[in-house]
């Protein structure tokens, strides 16, 4: 069996893309075939599963976003892409970053560190990527050296074969939590939000968002695939993603929130911030959603996030719209939600957009410096990748980038989780620490 673990491009040296249509049975059950490194993405227009590594780029500190930018650039004038594959089965990056760019401790092992195998950008190419496109399913291999396109037609067909043939794999029970801890508390995050709002009423800032870790202790080995499948039904119209680099944690979620996609010259991002529960019945999900229409706290929350991503594209683009203020509907928490659109000035890379926006105040704050200060100082945990920026890029520097929010990194029978509140100043920590609760549900009913 051919691992998937590809060569790692070496300074200068061309990379061969082959691709052809493929039909096979699931995605998941495709997942299940690649060891680490694999990747998963699941959206609403193109869902992929990939192995193994043709090229790897990474950065540290506060200047990933441009040295990535920089490298996936450089990497994609020397992959030969042919004109026949349709545009979801070219070759992508696939990878993420860190919430903040400040160092961290780089000693730390995996017991206790469940993101050191994550760095602050880690993005691949992967070695073999099945794309599910709206012209069908397609299997695309990159190679590198010598003999690469040798290299790329082998690993095509004996992928092609190898997936073709998979079984519909079963789907295993939940593995059963044995035991779970809070970071913070409950009274240390009622300290945290009192600090927060002591924070705003002295004019530092204008609104945080705390975040919970909640470990927990599986009686059984999680297998992740099997919970990404369940969120489908659980979360659909949701982003799911997975990221497995090799020998680390798996950072897995399903989260609503798209940070920016970019085709072309056209941006498409949204705001999502202010939370209300679902209810029992119709009615008392009607009423909720009216609750969470009027509430001038939830309306606050959200318009900071609106403004500010209306203030952060108004200098790259021609034109911005925002659509109307709608309600989200998932299967636990209802949020405010509203669309944005903008048109570019010009050409420009989809990570230059990913760092304007990123932290947008619905997972950082206002101001984002001062916010990001403050959740370091505030939060007993690191964030790694946990509200950060996820997604692809390609060739053209388009891309879409999700918010890695829902989400939670998994090693063996440990997974911590993790979920945040918007705190502004009418906030109450009670009610924030029940919002928290329904945000750790989907993933935490799976475990
Ligand atoms: C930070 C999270 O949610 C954000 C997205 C939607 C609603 C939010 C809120 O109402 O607080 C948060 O801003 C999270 O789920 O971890």
């Amino acid at each position: 069996m051919e691992s998937t673990r590809g060569d790692e491009v070496a300074a200068g040296e061309p990379c061969v893309v082959q691709g052809c249509a493929i039909e096979m049975p699931s995605l998941r059950s495709a997942l299940e075939l690649f060891d680490a490194p694999r990747t998963g993405w699941v959206a609403p227009t193109t869902s992929v599963v990939a192995g193994g590594t043709t090229a790897t780029l990474t950065a540290t500190g506060a200047c990933r976003f441009e040295k990535l930018r920089t490298d996936a650039r450089a990497l994609f004038r020397r992959v030969d892409t042919p004109d026949t594959l349709p545009d979801g089965a070219r070759p992508r990056l696939f990878g993420g970053f860190s919430f903040t760019g400040t160092e961290r401790d780089t000693n730390r092992t995996m017991e206790n560190e469940p993101w050191a195998a994550y760095p602050d950008a880690h993005f691949v190419l992967p070695a073999v990527q099945v794309s599910v496109t709206s012209d069908g399913t397609w299997l695309t291999t990159t190679a590198l050296g010598a003999d690469a396109k040798m290299k790329a037609s082998e690993r095509l067909t004996r992928w092609r074969d190898r997936l073709t043939a998979i079984p519909e794999f079963d789907r295993g029970n939940p593995p059963g939590v044995q035991s779970q801890q809070h970071t913070p508390t409950l009274p240390g995050w009622r300290d945290g939000v009192e600090s927060v709002i002591d924070r705003i009423d002295r004019g530092a800032v204008k609104k945080i968002v705390l975040a919970k870790a909640l470990s927990a202790r599986l009686d059984r080995e999680l297998s992740v695939v099997d919970v990404l499948a369940r969120l489908g039904e659980s979360y659909p119209g949701c982003y799911r993603f997975l990221f497995e680099p090799a020998g680390g944690a798996t950072f897995f979620g399903a989260t609503p929130e798209r940070l920016v996609s970019l085709r072309g010259r056209t941006v498409d991002t949204e705001a999502l911030a202010g939370s209300i529960g679902r209810g029992e019945t119709d009615d008392e999900d009607d009423w909720l959603e009216q609750e969470l229409r009027k509430s001038d706290k939830n309306n606050h929350e959200h318009d900071l996030v609106v403004d500010t991503i209306h203030r952060q594209l108004d200098s790259v683009t021609d034109s911005v719209e925002t659509g109307s203020r709608t309600v989200r509907k998932l299967s636990t928490v209802q949020h405010l939600q509203t669309p944005i659109r903008g048109t570019l000035d010009g050409d420009r890379h989809v990570l230059e957009l990913v760092e304007r926006l990123h932290p947008t105040p619905a997972v950082g704050g206002l101001p984002p410096v001062g916010a990001t200060r403050a959740i370091e100082e505030l939060e007993g945990f690191d964030r790694g990748w946990y509200a950060s920026p996820v997604g692809w890029m390609d060739a053209d520097g388009n891309g879409t980038f999700v918010v890695a929010i829902r989400s939670a990194v998994a090693k063996a029978t440990e997974v911590r989780l993790f979920a945040g509140a918007g705190i502004v100043s009418d906030s109450n920590p009670d009610e924030e620490w029940d919002e928290l609760r329904l945000k750790f549900r989907p993933i935490l009913d799976e475990l």
